[in-house]
């Protein structure tokens, strides 16, 4: 039985400025049609692996394959236009000078006919064909960036690489162009690696993400499993405020104002620190100086004082005092709901919805 190679893969492959590693052991793959996302903070050396792939950086360490054929390690190096790879940077320039049809037939080889059939193929799916002959100063943003897309494709790329594609379009255009982008890409069958610093955006468009850090990848899934079963405390940050409550661990449990906590594997004495996000947290009413009963699913509830409450488009953000130690927490809540400072709450925390590190 053969099985198919990844269209892309990078293995251990690093890279040094100054004897520092920016890119620190990165290892990777990207199927045909599969769109993975490079997610970290400015500086973590996603810019640097992308243009190792590209050929416009030399690793090293480490090697990069295309469909199982070795392409670039330390001695060998097929150079950047045989690659087969496309790229799309947030600084797409078109050529003023050539209309768009120009622009995207630029890369193409092939009789004028094929050429031309090409274009007209590409400008049909990004919605674009009536622009053919019209030059890019009379294109918005949002348009010039889907020509930079057809132009990008046209020699059929078996890799598209894509460096913050999007951050120079405005919020309302930015959703809408992400989702028609992504549309050509599939139809296309390219392997899609896209580097962003947005979590929204990885959400939105990937199918796998590499969560990148000082040089690393720390953590590689599909968007559920990296929002839902984060590593560590930072990841959980990376998409999302955090409350954070401590505590030490006694007999594989820890102790805390909203009641215990498991803690498996865990050595006693060990501080562990409890994370749940804003939407997890649950705010029940004060019922006469008293707050809501334990329940298995929610534990013991903790009192607090409302700092103060925002709404915050389709949810409203409060932050409470909390008696036991006078620390902040954040809590969402669904529409409208804005209690005055000063109001006692009371907040429950969901099992089901929280992390529990070790503190190391
Ligand atoms: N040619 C270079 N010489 C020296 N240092 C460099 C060079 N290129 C990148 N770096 C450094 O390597 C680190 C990683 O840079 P890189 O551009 O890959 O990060 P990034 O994650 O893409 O960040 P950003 O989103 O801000 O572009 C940074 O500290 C950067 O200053």
């Amino acid at each position: 039985m053969s099985v198919t190679p990844p269209r892309l893969e990078i293995r251990n492959l690093v890279r040094r400025f100054d004897g520092r590693p920016v890119v620190d052991d990165v290892s990777l793959k990207v199927m045909p049609g599969q769109v993975t996302c490079l997610l970290g903070p400015s500086g973590c050396g996603k810019s640097t692996t992308l243009r190792m792939i590209a050929g416009v950086e030399m690793q090293d360490e480490g090697e990069i394959y295309v469909d199982g054929k070795l392409i670039c390690d330390t001695v060998f190096r097929v150079p950047p236009e045989r690659r087969h790879i496309g790229l799309m940077f947030q600084d797409f320039a078109l050529f003023p000078h050539l209309t768009v049809g120009d622009n995207v037939a630029f890369g193409l080889s092939g009789s004028k006919d094929q050429k031309r059939a090409r274009v007209k193929e590409l400008l049909d799916k990004v919605g674009l064909k009536r622009f053919i002959d019209s030059y890019p100063y009379l294109l918005s943003g949002g348009e010039q960036q889907r020509v930079a897309l057809a132009r990008a494709l046209a020699p059929r790329p078996k890799i598209m690489l894509m460096d913050e594609p999007f951050s120079g379009l405005d919020n309302r255009l930015r959703d809408d162009i992400r989702d028609q982008t992504l549309e050509v890409l599939k139809q296309e069958d390219a392997a899609v690696l896209l580097v962003t610093h947005e979590p929204e955006e990885a959400m939105r468009m990937a199918d796998e993400i590499a969560l990148m850090r000082d040089g690393r990848i720390v953590q590689q899934g599909a968007p559920y499993n990296i929002y839902y079963a984060p590593r560590d405390k930072q990841a959980v940050a990376f998409f999302s405020d955090t409350n954070v409550i401590r505590g030490t661990v006694r007999g594989a449990l820890t102790e805390t104002p909203f009641g215990q906590f498991l803690a498996p594997g865990v050595p006693d004495g060990n501080d562990v620190e409890i994370v749940i996000r804003p939407q997890h947290l649950k705010i029940e009413f004060d019922r006469g100086g008293k707050g809501p009963l334990p329940t298995p699913q929610h534990g013991s509830a903790a009192r607090g004082e409302v700092v103060r409450a925002r709404f915050m488009g389709s949810e409203s953000l409060v932050e409470i005092r909390m008696d036991y130690d006078g620390s902040v927490l954040k809590a969402t809540v669904p529409n409208v709901f804005l209690p005055s400072p000063g109001r006692v709450l009371w907040l429950m925390f969901r099992r089901d919805r929280c992390f529990v590190f070790p503190v190391t």
